[in-house]
């Protein structure tokens, strides 16, 4: 057992962290259509030019804008209809003087044309159609590379794909991406009193909460989460638990981070590597440690859930965002009153679970153990450590966590 060292701020912890955590520089090629979320790893140009031919952008008549210019309500221009041309024809007709083409919207411009006047301004009435309002050159036209320009740098390395990038990889006709691998976590429950879901309770036990809610925050982080079996409180499997772990790009371990009897993780990641830290001034979140070992990071999470998960979202995302190459995320924040009045915790920083309702922000008061204090939230507050009350009513800032 050893008792907690100086408590770190939580902002030194968080660049404690980052600075140990670097981005992952393998490859892998991935489908289009799971592309959703990935970052580009290399500079993508355009091998085509989108549209690559000149469309009419508007169901109706190619025409010679010319021969519609003076054209009004009362005055129509009247012009010989010498064809028809559909989205996906190949037109093969050449326009001339006095003539229109009747053309659907996508379809290739005709030869001789430069403009189209739209259906609605038009009347047929067998091969002769009356236009009732002029055109300019160029009306109503999609012009070759006017969406993308061939040659060009379409995406830049390092963009994060969400469906507008993906459909700018399809309009190339592409199947797949060279992006960034994804960093392999290592998810690592600790505790005699924790049980897989699949496994029968003993008495004292309950079910593993930590290692399923920090997958998902790794997995939202863009990472790729690996669980490892629920390791023992006995030194010798700890160790052996952990220097298997280290296969992976980081690990995390939940439990034992405290300074009980069996709380051992401290001395283990002291013996294999060097412990960063040991206790932060947050609420809840105190126990968390951060060690390197064998060049890997490794983060001890607290293990009441609710600790776990907070801190999950603290200090976990933003590391695995960076080691997936993605940005770092500020995340959205709300202004919010607060429902009731909240004591600030002295000494320490204070992350505090809110619900948000009809502009109120309800602080959701449960022990860290609780579970549903970070389920029923929409986010936290994030208060000070020199603070000794918020007032009921008072403006607040709530920050959103990222779901
Ligand atoms: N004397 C002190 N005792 C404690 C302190 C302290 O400063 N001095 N800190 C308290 C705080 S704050 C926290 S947070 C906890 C963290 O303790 P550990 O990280 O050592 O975690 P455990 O003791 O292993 O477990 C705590 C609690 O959480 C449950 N748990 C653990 N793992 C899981 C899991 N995977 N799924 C669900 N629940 C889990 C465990 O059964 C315990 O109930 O320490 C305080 N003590
Ligand atoms: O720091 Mo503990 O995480 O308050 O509950």
């Amino acid at each position: 057992m050893k008792p907690f060292g100086q408590l770190l701020d939580f902002d030194s912890a968080l660049q404690t962290v980052l600075a140990e955590t670097m981005v992952i520089n393998t490859n892998e090629s991935v489908d289009l259509d799971d592309l959703a979320g990935r970052v580009l790893a290399e500079d993508l140009y355009a091998a085509m030019s989108i549209p690559p031919f000149n469309r009419a952008a508007m169901d109706g008549y190619a025409v010679i804008a010319t021969d519609t210019f003076g054209a009004g309500r009362r005055d129509p221009r009247q012009l010989t209809i010498v064809g028809h041309v559909f989205a996906g024809d190949s037109p093969s007709l050449n326009l001339k003087a006095g003539e229109a083409i009747q053309i659907a919207t996508g379809a290739p411009m005709p030869d001789g044309a430069d403009a189209v006047v739209m259906v609605e301004e038009t009347e047929k009435s067998g091969d002769v159609v009356k236009v009732f309002k002029a055109v300019y050159p160029g009306a109503n036209i999609g012009r070759v590379g006017e969406d993308i320009k061939k040659g060009e740098r379409v995406l830049a390395q390092g963009t994060v794909f969400d469906a507008g990038k993906i459909g700018v990889l399809a309009s190339q006709g592409l199947s797949r991406a060279t992006v960034l691998t994804k960093p392999r976590v290592a998810v690592m429950p600790t505790g005699e009193e924790i049980a897989a879901f699949d496994s029968e309770l003993r008495a004292g036990q309950i079910y593993d909460i930590n290692s399923h809610t920090i997958a998902a925050v790794i997995r939202q982080s863009g990472g790729k989460p690996e669980k490892m079996p629920i390791a023992e409180d006995k030194p010798d499997r700890l160790q052996a638990a952990i220097e298997k772990s280290l296969d992976a790009d980081m690990v995390v371990i939940s439990g034992g981070s405290s300074v009980g009897e069996r709380d051992l993780m401290f001395g283990i990641l002291e013996k294999l590597g060097k412990v960063l830290f040991h206790g932060i001034q947050i609420k809840p979140g105190k126990p968390t440690m951060f060690a390197v070992v064998r060049g890997k990071p490794v983060l001890g999470m607290p293990g009441y859930p609710t600790s776990c998960l907070i801190n999950a979202y603290l200090l976990l995302a933003p590391a695995v965002r960076k080691m997936a190459g993605l940005p770092h995320d500020e995340g959205r924040i709300i202004e919010a009153g607060l429902s009731q009045s909240v004591p600030g915790a002295v000494g320490r920083r204070q992350f505090l679970p809110v619900k948000v309702e009809n502009g109120k922000a309800i602080p959701l008061f449960k022990e860290s153990g609780a579970i549903t204090a970070t389920a029923d939230a929409d986010g936290y507050l994030d208060i000070p450590q020199n603070v000794d009350i918020l007032e009921k009513g008072e403006k607040v800032i709530v920050r959103l966590f990222a779901r």
